[in-house]
């Protein structure tokens, strides 16, 4: 199994270049399931859940090519089956966003449940109960969830009692094929979301409010191909942001999206850094200071993203002075705190808040974390720690940063790949 070994590095310096992001890009392909036309998506990220994706759209029976490293050709027009197994569906749990385009454009769908995760429970009744509002007759037998529709599926006011990214892409994609008008209320309003929106409105989706609290989707009768380039990755923005500030460096993102990361751009003023925009780049400059430590609150869009916590509890751990940062998404998303006090870090877990203490010397150990942000976390911890950090379980990082090691190790960090 790959591992990543750091060793403390310089203030990281240079351009770096932000991917397509892996959240987009992941409801982006399953539109694919809503036509009968040609799609073609660009700026794809290379990553372990496009993969699986890619092998899940397969199974289905969905004709699949990749002309150059960020490009993908799906045509839906072959489909034989409309089960997602359990072997795919358990190793990405995105696999529920096929739920709301097959059962729309087939009528039918089996999907395994998801199950728990690392990071927290993560059921999915409110895309059931959505599509139930909308006909659907669904059972859940044997692990699987059994849904199927008698004719379309109809347009209907669904209220969710929780804000889910998840949820609102399903339904917004069912409800762009179904009869009559689907208003999605107290929705999400994270950017991907305005990029599925856009990606539909260009197949001939009639959507309207997509980046507030309601969303209307006055169906239509079908839909057409599209060639559709994914939004940039404000996550692994953010998280170069984060290796740059903590190293005391002076990086530039380039191919991003400054308008999708005010709240995290905001704290990291807060932390010192200097931040100046482009039209798509962002610079952080720390001008050779130490962090401070901020406190925050992760929140549904737009405040701040629990994709971003991990990071940040890194960042407050060298930084100078006491930060809270609370959780309030997923009920277990502090996996990396222990790893962090493995190497040296003062932090208190206090109910769902990290407490630290700032200031902490980390030494390098070996480490691993149990999801994707938290391994991030402890990767950005290996470039300040004394020594040697050793980061085991890297399938995770793979799931979501595309080529993570070289692009750290062109800003100047020592990191290297190796196999055990
Ligand atoms: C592939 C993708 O885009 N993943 C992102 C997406 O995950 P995902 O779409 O799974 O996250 P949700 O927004 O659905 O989850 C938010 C909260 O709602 C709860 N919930 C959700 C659905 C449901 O039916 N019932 C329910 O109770 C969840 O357990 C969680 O506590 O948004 C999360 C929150 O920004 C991010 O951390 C993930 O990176
Ligand atoms: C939690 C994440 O992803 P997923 O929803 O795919 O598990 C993430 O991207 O940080």
């Amino acid at each position: 199994m790959d591992k990543l070994v750091i060793t403390k590095s310089p203030a990281l310096r240079g351009d770096v270049r932000i991917s397509g992001a892996k959240n987009a890009a992941l409801p982006l392909l399953m539109t694919c399931l809503l036509t009968d036309e040609p799609c073609r998506y660009t700026n794809v990220p290379r990553l372990r859940d496009i993969t699986t994706t890619l092998s899940l759209l397969r199974e289905l029976g969905v004709e699949v090519a990749q002309p150059a490293s960020n490009d993908v050709l799906l045509n839906a027009n072959t489909l034989k089956s409309v089960t997602a197994s359990y072997d795919l569906v358990r190793t990405m749990r995105a696999s529920i966003l096929v739920l709301g385009p097959l059962l729309a454009k087939q009528g039918k769908a089996n999907v395994s449940l998801p199950g728990g995760c690392a990071i927290g429970a993560r059921p999915v009744n409110l895309h059931l109960t959505g599509l139930e509002k909308m006909g659907a007759k669904i059972e859940v037998d044997e692990g699987y969830i059994r849904a199927e529709v008698e004719g379309r599926l109809k347009g209907a006011r669904i209220f969710m009692d929780m804000v889910s990214v998840g949820a609102t892409e399903n339904l917004m994609m069912a409800a762009a094929i179904a009869q009559g008008t689907t208003i999605l209320e107290n929705a999400a309003r994270e950017p991907e979301i305005v990029d599925l929106a856009h990606c539909l409105i260009q197949m001939g989706a009639k959507i309207k409010g997509a980046g507030s609290d309601k969303i209307t989707i006055e169906g239509v009768e079908r839909l057409s191909g599209c060639d559709y380039r994914v939004l940039p990755d404000r996550i692994e923005t953010g998280t170069f942001l984060v290796a740059a500030a903590v190293t005391g460096g002076h990086v530039r993102c380039t191919h991003a999206a400054p308008d999708t990361l005010d709240a995290v751009l905001d704290k990291l003023e807060q932390a010192g850094a200097k931040i100046t925009t482009g039209e798509d780049w962002i610079e952080l400059d720390m001008e050779g200071r130490k962090p401070t430590s901020v406190s925050l609150k992760t929140a549904p869009h737009p405040a701040f993203p629990t994709d971003m916590q991990a990071q940040f509890v890194t960042l407050n751990c060298i930084a100078e002075g006491t930060g809270v940062i609370t959780e309030t998404i997923f009920e277990n998303r502090f996996m990396h705190v222990p790893e962090l006090q493995r190497m040296g870090a003062e932090i208190a877990l206090e109910g769902n808040s990290a407490v630290s203490r700032g200031s902490s010397q980390l030494k390098g150990a070996p480490v691993m974390a149990t999801d994707l942000r938290a391994s991030a976390s402890l990767v950005i911890a290996g470039l300040i720690a004394e020594g040697e950090t050793h980061v085991n379980r890297i399938y995770h990082l793979d799931r979501g940063y595309e080529s993570i090691e070289e692009k750290l190790g062109a800003l100047g960090a020592n990191i290297k790949r190796v196999q055990e």
